[in-house]
């Protein structure tokens, strides 16, 4: 191996003798101290001393500062030799620095002559300390003390300080004269100093990571910012008891109003609370509270919570209800009339087996059908061999009732404009048997250009609900005052068109029954009231039925005509029944349309009821304008109907002289 690659990447160069006497007490090489780990000792200060304190002429001697680290780290462990050759070694070390030195380019060899001769002054600083050492441990245990070294950068900055005193003083003291031990001292402290180094860096390596793991560490997830289901349930039972406080005071707000407060507050609040408490959108909630006073408001919310007992009609079609009743008692069902104002209902209070299933609903001996449904049939009265038309009839629990007191005869024409319901209508017809029905399945509103001259038409209308909401509490969210709005002008069409549908004449009827199962004024008596005003030739007339509560003729500053006090009005928590609504027209001529001059635009009702919607207002415009009955078209359409029918019959139409304007029954009857 040539010198000059010996001197780059050789074998460490052992300390001399020297060194392994400043070893130890106990003769134990250096490395413990001078190098190599973590813990540097006075070997650390020494290189740092000696790297970074070095007399001028020192560092200008050092070669690149890498190859020198390197070697001094694998010299490092290595305990010192005590061999002969260790002279040689040193002298090989010598001449390889003078080598290196100028091979790397970086110094001339005037520079390691400086270098020689500062060895040689700090050598003689290193002398004394080795002496010193000799005396006791070697190396000054307090001078080098291992946690010194590491405590801290002042720490570093007094041996800085202690380095350029010795210098500054001559350094004699510090160093031993001899070459071997000066050059080992100096690769001793830059080796140090590179440990020291090494792990200031590895410090502060793993501080920035932890200080980068700190800083990526996500912020702990923040909790209980957003309300948990139970704080955002409201407690009912507080809100019950306001309720029943706001109800107390607003019954008697002189006494127990309290100051400052006005009663229209205790209203919006009890308003509030009942929506909330019964599950209700606002504007619904405050809708019904209105029609009641406050204690019988808190009593219809209270009721529409109970489910209406289970009824049943007895087909008469095919059964009596004793019988009916007798089957339904052998079957184990618990049974009793419903009440005296029918003599065709039964209440269900148990049944063993589901009552829509039993063999005598399947062989239409009875229908499943609310109490308050019988009322507007009831009302309807409809006589054997009229003809009626059920305008809105599916699934058909009324056209039934029809049938069954018309005992088949005569003629029921079932309209139901939705064709899916039209069909569980078909069914119901089938199962009950009745035979007089004719099923169809026009917009109500386009009668009687279908077909008039009906002795009884039932407007059972299509409505928002309001009076089943124990059957169905969807209602309760699911109507916006817009339904409300478009409902009441379609109540309002649609009774139009059941009115005109009567044959005026008929000898017999000439009814219409209005109906809905809602009890909001705006589907009831507003739409009666309407009817009156664009129908001079209606009236309205007691509805037959023996109970049931007055319609309003005022309600919230609008008047309503007197006569609407005929209808009736039922309720949940009264009647223990659907709330419903029944009011009967009696037809008592033809209708003669007023000119426009007159005031006969049946459009004059049309933007209350689309309030700011200004494009459904003109739409439900359009609908009216359409909505205008040519007399002479439908009875032509009922004449030709009418002959048909006797032409049927057998009847020869042009000797029997028919009438115009009676109806097929009569003139077969004539
Ligand atoms: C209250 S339900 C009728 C219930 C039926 N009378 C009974 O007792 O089984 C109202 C009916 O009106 C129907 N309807 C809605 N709009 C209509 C319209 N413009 N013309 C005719 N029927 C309509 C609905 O399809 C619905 O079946």
């Amino acid at each position: 191996m040539g010198r000059r690659q010996r001197n780059k990447q050789g074998d460490p160069a052992a300390f001399g003798d020297g060194s392994k006497k400043k070893a130890g007490a106990g003769g134990k090489p250096a490395p413990a101290r001078s190098v190599g780990g973590e813990k540097v000792g006075a070997g650390a200060k020494r290189k740092r001393n000696a790297e970074e304190e070095l007399p001028k002429a020192a560092k200008k001697a050092a070669p690149a500062k890498a190859p020198v680290k390197t070697a001094l780290k694998k010299k490092a462990p290595a305990p010192a030799p005590e061999s002969e050759d260790d002279d040689d070694e040193f002298e090989g070390l010598e001449d390889s620095e003078v080598e290196a030195g100028a091979d790397d380019g970086v110094q001339n060899m005037d520079d390691w002559e400086d270098v020689d001769s500062a060895g040689e002054d700090v050598g003689k600083a290193k002398a004394s300390l080795f002496d010193n050492s000799d005396e006791g441990s070697g190396m000054d245990e307090d001078e080098f003390d291992e946690d010194e070294m590491m405590a801290s950068d002042d720490d570093e900055d007094a041996f800085d300080s202690e380095m350029e005193d010795d210098d500054s003083q001559g350094g004699g003291a510090m160093f031993s004269d001899d070459e071997g031990d000066l050059e080992q001292l100096r690769l001793a402290n830059l080796e140090a100093m590179s440990a020291r180094l090494d792990a200031k860096a590895a410090k502060e390596k793993e501080d920035a990571e932890a200080e980068l793991l700190q800083t990526n560490i996500v912020p702990p997830r923040p909790e209980g910012i957003l309300p948990t289901e139970e704080e955002l349930t409201p407690d009912l039972a507080i809100i019950q008891t306001r309720i029943r406080e706001i109800a107390r005071v607003l019954n008697d707000f002189k006494s127990l109003g309290e100051e400052g407060r006005s009663r229209s507050e205790y209203t919006e609040q009890i308003i509030q609370d009942i929506a909330t408490y019964y599950g209700y959108n606002t504007y619904l909630a405050e809708k019904l509270f209105n029609i009641f006073s406050i204690n019988e408001a808190i009593e219809f919310f209270e009721a529409n919570e109970v489910p209406r007992p289970v009824t049943i009609r007895t087909n008469t079609l095919k059964t009596r209800r004793r019988d009916l009743a007798q089957a339904l008692l052998n079957r184990g069902v618990n049974l009793e009339p419903i009440g005296k104002w029918t003599k065709v209902g039964l209440q269900i209070f148990e049944s063993p087996v589901p009552i829509g299933a039993t063999p005598e609903y399947l062989a239409g001996h009875y229908m499943l059908q609310a109490a308050s449904s019988f009322l507007p049939v009831m009302a309807l009265a409809p006589q054997e061999h009229e003809r009626v038309l059920d305008m809105s009839a599916a699934p058909g629990g009324k056209t039934t009732y029809i049938a069954a007191l018309q005992k088949n005869t005569g003629c029921v024409f079932a309209n139901d404009s939705n064709k899916d319901r039209a069909k569980s209508l078909v069914a119901n017809i089938h199962r009950l048997g009745v035979r007089n029905a004719v099923v169809c399945s026009y917009d109500g509103r386009e009668f009687p250009k279908v077909i008039g001259g009906f002795d009884r038409v039932l407007l059972d209308a299509p409505c928002s609900g309001t009076g089943v909401i124990s059957k169905d509490a969807s209602v309760k969210t699911n109507k916006s005052e817009r339904d409300f709005m478009l409902l009441s002008h379609l109540q309002k069409q649609l009774v139009l068109a059941a009115i005109d549908s009567v044959d005026p004449h008929s000898k017999t009827g000439g009814y219409v029954v209005y109906s809905t199962c809602s009890v909001t004024v705006e589907e009831n008596e507003a739409v009666v009231d309407y009817a009156l005003r664009k129908r001079p030739n209606v009236k309205l007339v007691p509805t037959g039925l023996d109970f049931g509560r007055e319609g309003f003729t005022k309600f919230r500053g609008k008047s309503f005509n007197p006569k609407v006090v005929h209808t009736r009005r039922y309720y949940p928590h009264v009647h223990n029944m659907d709330g419903f609504y029944v009011a009967k027209f009696k037809i008592m001529g033809p209708y003669k349309a007023p000119a426009k001059d007159e005031g006969g635009d049946e459009e004059d009702d049309v933007p209350m009821a689309f309030g700011a919607d200004g494009e459904e207002a003109d739409e439900a415009v359009k609908r009216d304008d359409g909505y205008k009955f040519d007399e002479e078209e439908d009875r032509a359409l009922i004449e030709e109907s009418r002959k048909k029918l006797l032409k049927k019959k057998g009847v020869n139409v042009r000797a029997g002289g028919a009438k115009k304007g009676k109806g097929p029954k009569e003139k077969v009857e004539a």
